[in-house]
């Protein structure tokens, strides 16, 4: 049997997940308390320089079945996902989610981080105290004067190496077909002027065309003394004596280490363990440490330690529906590396190694509108959705419903039509109401836990995704190099009724032509169409909410587990309401805010 890592007895402190906000944190305090010695231990393998990584182009390569740089969990059959097993992919090597990505940069609304200050408690969590830390972290390089962004931070922004039709037709001929959606340079600025605009996509993507990853801006690039990064290192739990966290028990993991003995072993922290598995990751940690809901600790005989039972509950997402359209034969799409043909992928790396521009230095997602109803929209989305919005929407001008995004290519699609181009609309739904658990199913450190991402539970939300599908169609069927839709991958409306695709429709419509109307039975189609197609942003989130205890609050505002002494959680799954946008903005928010915390404690700062 090999041993992959010696890796010391004891340190200073021990983080279980080296992912976005994990290496955040333990680099932050690294660079910082030079005699503090750190070791991360992380289930997935080392990204160092990997081509894969490093090249934006190739994200999609990530979520291939047999990818080892990703776990995929699988959310159980119910009638919101149209009873099918739902895949949920989430980052699983060194740098985690941030080295996996579609590298789409979108920030939050100040509203967001506010309510997490105002409505839970969480003093020092405002929007006030986190965009600084996000102007920390990143250099907005497309104009980094611009208010709200940073210009010396390891994270770079830019638009990537390219700019597809998809994205300028899009921009161009929504702001004129949509009213009041006009055009802007801001879409990430925190406010309300955000809002309602089209807008450039930017993305985490260096001016040279490499991915801006955690793993290699926070870490590889500073030879670190002090800090230990362990890849394929599988935390089973945390030990805690007495009330204190005192170590992690851990294995090799088999799936990067294969061979490996998969005997438990002990690493002892002396001053804090730090929990940063990730949302799907985090809770599963804790229970199999006893801590969490009685009932599922007891089934699996472990000790309750902490009875916390919010842990693992409270899961969001944002709900995710693609619809692909034919495009021209000429566009410039992502088809060909999203079907894996590797001659294609031969033929565009030449123009990426001579200047970093091309499909390789892009992800093809190139436009997008934060959509939020009008006022005199929001009867369109009918009496379900009147409650959800006076309590969610109405009195934050600065938050939308939904986020519409083009992509030129479609990765569902591409593979079944090789000889055709798509482009394809994605939306997700910002505030789904609709909640989720995730809980162990077994002692077995590999088995998929017990999880229900809860999608469209709620009415509020199939009302938004049809809304947003009305919306969509309009605008895509009026791009030039629109050629008609891809009708299996789009709801079977009734022939004859007033919602159904002309078959003859194969060329753009005029901006001015009549818009679909609906029946109940064309809504009660796109419903349908909505559950049995939608899926994960991959922005897991909430399954360890800070949140006062007595309303299913894992950790307080400093990050602390309740109860346990020297154990912290610091990764997505600490948000106690989600946040508008894809969230590596906020896992990064979440890591730097960790770092501050533990540093003012351990006596110095940042
Ligand atoms: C496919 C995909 C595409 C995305 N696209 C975008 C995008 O375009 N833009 C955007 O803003 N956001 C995007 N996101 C979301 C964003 O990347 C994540 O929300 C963010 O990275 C989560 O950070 P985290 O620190 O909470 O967790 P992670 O970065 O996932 O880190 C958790 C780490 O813990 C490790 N781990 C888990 N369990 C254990 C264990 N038992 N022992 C040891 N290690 C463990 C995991 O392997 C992982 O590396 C995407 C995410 C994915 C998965």
């Amino acid at each position: 049997m090999s041993t992959p890592h010696t890796i010391q007895p004891s340190y200073d402190i021990v983080f279980a997940g080296g992912g976005t906000a994990g290496l955040i944190v333990a680099t932050r305090l690294a660079t910082a308390f030079p005699n503090l010695r750190i070791a991360v231990l992380e289930s997935g393998p080392g990204t160092k320089g990997v081509f894969e990584h490093t090249t934006p182009g190739l994200y999609i390569t990530h979520l291939a079945p047999t990818s080892k740089t990703t776990q995929f969990f699988f959310s159980k059959p119910s009638p919101g996902i149209g009873n099918r097993d739902l895949v949920f992919p989430s980052g699983m090597c060194v740098g985690g989610g941030s080295s996996i990505n579609f590298m789409l940069y979108n920030r939050p609304s100040a509203s967001d981080y506010d309510d997490w200050e105002n409505k839970y408690g969480n003093k020092g969590w405002g929007s006030k105290h986190i965009i600084p830390l996000l102007q920390k972290a990143e250099t907005y390089d497309i104009d980094p004067t611009k208010v709200n962004h940073g210009d010396s931070g390891p994270l770079h922004v830019t638009y990537g190496g390219d700019f597809f039709d998809i994205g300028k037709q899009y921009i161009e001929v929504g702001s004129k077909f949509e009213k009041d959606r006009p055009q802007s340079d801001e879409g990430s600025g925190f406010t309300a002027d955000s809002i309602n605009k089209f807008f450039q996509m930017p993305k985490w993507i260096n001016k040279d065309g490499i991915r801006s990853d955690v793993a290699h801006h926070y870490y590889y690039n500073l030879g670190f003394k002090n800090l230990d990064v362990f890849d394929g290192v599988r935390v089973n739990r945390v030990i805690v004596t007495n009330g204190i966290a005192t170590g992690v028990e851990y294995l090799f993991d088999k799936r990067v280490h294969a061979g490996a003995s998969q005997d438990l072993k002990v690493v002892s922290a002396s001053k804090l363990v730090i929990v940063s598995a990730g949302a799907m990751g985090s809770p599963l940690i804790l229970e199999r440490s006893g801590i969490g809901r009685k009932d599922i600790l007891n089934k699996f005989k472990i000790p309750v330690l902490q009875e916390l039972p919010g842990v693992g509950e409270n899961y969001q997402d944002h709900p995710a529906i693609f619809s692909p359209y034919y495009a021209d034969p000429d566009t410039k799409t992502m088809d060909g590396i999203f079907r894996g043909d590797v001659e294609f992928v031969a033929k565009v790396t030449p123009q990426y190694q001579k200047d970093r521009t091309g499909w390789l230095a892009t992800n093809g997602v190139d436009a997008i509108c934060k959509v939020r109803p009008h006022p005199d929209e929001v009867a369109q989305l009918g009496p379900e959705f009147k409650n959800y919005y006076d309590q969610v929407l109405k009195d934050y001008p600065d938050k939308p419903l939904f986020i519409l995004m083009a992509t030129g290519g479609s990765p569902g699609d591409a593979p079944a039509e090789p000889t055709k181009k798509f482009i394809c609309h994605n939306t997700f739904l910002s505030y789904a109401a609709s909640r989720g658990y995730l809980h162990i199913s077994s002692s077995d450190l590999y088995a998929n836990p017990d999880f229900d991402c809860g999608f469209f539970t709620d009415p509020a939300d199939l009302a938004t995704a049809r809304w947003a599908y009305k919306k969509a169609r309009e605008i895509f069927r009026r791009l030039p190099i629109y050629r008609g839709p891809r009708l299996v991958a789009h709801p079977q409306f009734a022939p004859g009724s007033p919602a159904a695709w002309d078959p003859e429709e194969k060329g753009p419509v005029a901006l001015d032509a009549p818009v679909f109307t609906y029946t109940k039975e064309d809504d009660d189609a796109i419903d349908k169409f909505t559950r049995d197609v939608v899926i994960t942003s991959w922005h897991s989130l909430g399954t360890c909410a800070m949140k006062p205890r007595d309303q299913n609050g894992v950790v307080d505002s400093s990050l602390n587990v309740y109860g346990i002494k020297n154990l912290k959680v610091a990764d997505l799954s600490i948000p106690p309401s989600n946040v508008h946008s894809n969230t590596y903005a906020t896992a990064i928010a979440v890591g730097e805010k960790a770092a501050t915390i533990i540093a003012q404690e351990l006596g110095g700062k940042l």
